[in-house]
């Protein structure tokens, strides 16, 4: 009779046991299914039935589809416009004679780790070297770059080592206006080169390890701190999304043009680093769209600046294709009808402490600003200031002309700023279509091998947290 009576109760918590099990599942299908769509470009890749149609990720295609955050676009958007017109008016703006050269201050100056030995670092040796080791490239900026001796000054990596060949035209200057974004002392003096930027591409030099960590790690904790959702105001956000977005895009160029093989110098694309270090992390790519989006409106916000500017280098009729070109990116029907209002900048800054947070954000850009100074690699240092005072330019055209109705009369930039205004612009159209293009089929690849941590992966971990505490619960 006991026996009997114990078998029962044993079938009756198994019964128990099993409708646990299938009441937990069906839980888990429900949330899932609202999970996957109210994030809905964080794919969860099987079995969800949407709008009658089930949402089953075909591999291959691409998942950045819908709003990019804080925007008012969404990704196909801005890929068709980007690939369209941005991309090709601005490859070609670049390479004009006023976009090519950027004037610079190369060596390192660091104002933050004076002491510590890292300038004595072979990462970061330029400044280091006694005077009388300084190449005299270093302060005639018209003679060719660095004989390979010079080397010892440098990483010793000849790919990290600034080219500083130029043409012999002298340029006329604008004026010096200050920006409250950026660290940048612009006088002129004998530390300030000029470098073309095309003999400069933007690629793996090989600069890594501890040197750029302490960079990258000093960016992110002070200055611009990761936040979670509802965590910061929305300014902060701005910044953390801007800084995010621009080494997304350093990353998606150091893998789209790899040193391959350093015995036969090949170079090639690194598709691994592209999805392990980007793709890999959906938030990356969206900051990196961010970024583009914010710099496109600064860019179309300052029209009338940019249209009237001097592009005068001393070569007419490159100087009219410079013009040329600026108003057809400036003016493009197909822009301003896809994309009229890139950013909406009006909304920030709104609060009572609106104009305190400004201050304290300029004061932390100023400080990544500096930081660039610290960059241990030559090229890294160059491209890494160009993009941080592009962004710095950006923020300057939105942010510090006062109130919204703001006179953007009153703006005024310098030329080095709108060179480099531009050439981010260009860095980020060509990260944003590589994504676009590639992303899908190293996905592909990478993603079939992967843990389910690509996507979003808090389905999965509610899944499993339930079904634990449902057996956990049995337990007691
Ligand atoms: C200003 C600057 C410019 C550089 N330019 C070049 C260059 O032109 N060529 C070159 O070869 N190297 C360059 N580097 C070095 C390069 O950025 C990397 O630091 C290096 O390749 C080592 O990469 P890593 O895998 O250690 O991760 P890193 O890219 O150094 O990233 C460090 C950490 O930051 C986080 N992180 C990474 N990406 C993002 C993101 N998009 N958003 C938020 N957090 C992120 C991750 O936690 C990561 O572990 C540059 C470095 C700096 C600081």
């Amino acid at each position: 009779m006991v026996e009997k009576k114990e078998e029962e109760n044993g079938k009756r918590k198994t019964r128990m046991s099993r409708w646990t099990f299938v009441c937990a599942l069906a839980i888990v299908f429900v949330a899932s299914a609202l999970s996957s769509i109210t994030t809905p470009y964080l794919n969860f890749p099987f079995f969800f039935i949407k709008d009658s149609k089930p949402c089953h990720c075909p591999q291959g295609q691409n998942k950045y589809t819908g709003m990019i955050e804080d925007c008012c676009y969404d990704y196909e958007v801005i890929d068709s416009i980007n690939g369209e017109v941005l991309h090709p008016l601005l490859q070609e703006l670049v390479t004009t004679s006023f976009f090519r050269y950027f004037k610079v201050k190369l060596w390192c100056d660091c104002p933050f780790w004076p002491d510590d030995g890292m300038c004595r670092l072979r990462d970061c040796s330029v400044c280091e070297c006694p005077e009388n080791e300084f190449p005299e490239t270093f302060k005639k900026p018209w003679t060719n770059g660095l004989s390979p001796d010079d080397l010892v000054c440098q990483e010793g990596k000849p790919q990290s080592t600034v080219d500083r060949t130029l043409d012999s035209r002298a340029f006329r200057d604008w004026i010096v206006a200050d920006n409250p974004w950026t660290n940048d002392d612009e006088t002129d003096n004998g530390e300030m080169t000029y470098v073309n930027l095309q003999l400069n591409p933007e690629r793996f030099t090989g600069y890594t390890g501890p040197s750029a960590r302490r960079i990258w790690d000093a960016v992110y904790s002070e200055n611009c701190p990761r936040y979670s959702s509802g965590e910061i105001c929305p300014e902060k956000k701005v910044l953390y999304k801007l800084i995010s977005g621009l080494h997304t895009s350093i990353t998606i160029h150091i893998a789209s043009d790899y040193l391959l093989d350093e015995t036969t110098n090949q170079w090639g694309e690194n598709v691994e680093i592209l999805y392990q270090r980007v793709l890999k992390y959906p938030d990356r790519v969206q900051n990196l769209y961010f970024t583009f989006l914010f710099v496109l409106r600064a860019v179309t916000k300052a029209a009338d600046y940019l249209e009237l500017a001097e592009y005068d280098t001393g070569n007419h009729s490159e100087d009219l294709k410079t013009q040329s070109l600026m108003k057809q990116l400036l003016y493009s029907h197909k822009l301003q009808a896809a994309c009229p209002l890139p950013f909406d900048e009006a909304k920030l800054w709104q609060g009572q402490s609106g104009p305190q947070l400004k201050q304290q954000i300029q004061k932390q850009f100023r400080n990544i600003s500096a930081l660039m100074d610290c960059v241990g690699c030559e090229k890294c240092r160059l491209w890494g200031k160009l993009q941080v005072l592009g962004l710095g330019t950006a923020l300057k055209i939105l942010f510090s002309i006062d109130g919204h109705n703001s006179p953007v009369q009153h703006l005024q930039l310098q030329r080095n700023e709108v060179i480099a205004l531009l050439n981010l612009l260009n860095r980020l159209s060509e990260s944003v279509k590589y994504v676009h293009e590639k992303g899908p089929s190293v996905e592909k690849i990478f993603g079939q091998v992967t843990e389910p941590a690509l996507y979003d992966d808090s389905a999965w971990q509610r899944m499993w947290k339930l079904i634990n505490g449902l057996r956990f619960r049995k337990q007691l």
